[in-house]
């Protein structure tokens, strides 16, 4: 069951993508600042309640899309979200298609990545601690499958499973890239999702997006190359349908039964506990605090 407010905490989080730097009809409203181990999230998260669920929103560029891609601190918004209280994330992202079936407007619940991001800080475990966590399964299947049922309920043209492809950015890819990424059978492409999935799953959090088509990048023989204004115009239709997903899920992700990411650190933690140090235990407390305190530590 999801945790009711109690002011700050929230059991499920929406990182807002482009587009989307807020949620509409949230009530008892606050803006939460958090500092991290991790260094400072994107923005404040706002805590309220959407239709009775407790929700923490955060803008993943920030209000006023202030971050490109590769400047988003995706460690401290992760672990800004664990420290709410948040166990499922609904990340909600602009893409560019990759397929002809998918028109802009359309919606993608992803499956898979491919993560061809390059500088990025990509893992919490480093620095005296190492984990492997399994990451075959990149999404949360349950949580795909309500946002999938949610979508179609608004009326979304919506596409079930697909590879989503993160490249670093912030500039769009090539033809040559574009045509490749076709080749590789990408289904959408973006700039953002990794390594956000891969932190939510170390945080052994729920994750699931909601990729909103907004062109077909460049490969297309007769559509115009991706650009930031054709990008935008559909945003701004998507985003409507967005709002729309993102209040029909709310009752069914409140309700969800317990699930197997939330033990994604079960047998992932190599480093001998003796090895692991006071501070870096101190450090890594909420992300690790359940296998310490349930395991007596680690392998
Ligand atoms: C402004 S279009 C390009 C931008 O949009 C996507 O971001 P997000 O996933 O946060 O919606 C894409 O990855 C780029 O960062
Ligand atoms: N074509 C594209 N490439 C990368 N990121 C995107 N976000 C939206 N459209 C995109």
């Amino acid at each position: 069951m999801a945790r009711k407010s109690n002011g700050s905490q929230a059991s499920i989080g929406v990182i807002g993508g482009s587009g989307l730097y807020d949620i509409e009809g949230l009530k008892g409203v606050r803006d939460v600042r958090i500092r991290t181990p991790f260094g400072a999230p994107s923005d404040a998260i706002r805590v309220g309640r959407l239709d009775g669920v407790s929700i923490a929103f955060l803008s993943r560029h920030g209000r006023g899309h202030r971050l490109n891609p590769g400047e988003i601190n995706y460690r401290a918004n992760i672990y800004a979200l664990k420290s709410l209280g948040v166990q499922r994330v609904i990340s909600v992202s602009a893409v560019g298609s990759m397929k002809e079936r998918i028109e802009p407007g359309h919606v993608v619940i992803p499956d898979q990545f491919i993560d061809l991001t390059k500088r990025r800080a990509s893992t919490f475990f480093e620095g005296g601690i190492v984990a492997h966590v399994a990451f075959g399964e990149p999404i949360c299947s349950w949580m795909a499958q309500v946002l999938a049922v949610a979508g179609e309920g608004v009326g979304a043209t919506l596409h079930r499973g697909g590879t989503y492809l993160c490249m670093e950015g912030p500039q769009f890819s090539t033809k040559a890239e574009s045509r490749l990424y076709r080749q590789w059978g990408v289904d959408v492409i973006g700039m953002t999702n990794m390594p956000e999935a891969k932190l939510a799953r170390e945080a052994e959090l729920c994750y699931a997006t909601m990729a909103l088509a907004t062109d077909y990048d460049c490969w297309h023989e007769t559509e115009e190359a991706v650009t930031v204004e054709a990008i935008l115009a559909t945003l701004h239709k998507n985003v409507a349908l967005a709002k729309q997903m993102l209040k029909a899920v709310m009752p069914a992700v409140a309700d969800a039964p317990a699930c197997l990411c939330h033990r994604a650190l079960d047998n992932a933690i190599v480093t001998a506990p003796a090895s692991i140090t006071a501070a870096v235990r101190k450090k890594f407390g909420i992300l690790t605090r359940r296998v310490f305190g349930t395991k007596k530590g680690a392998r």
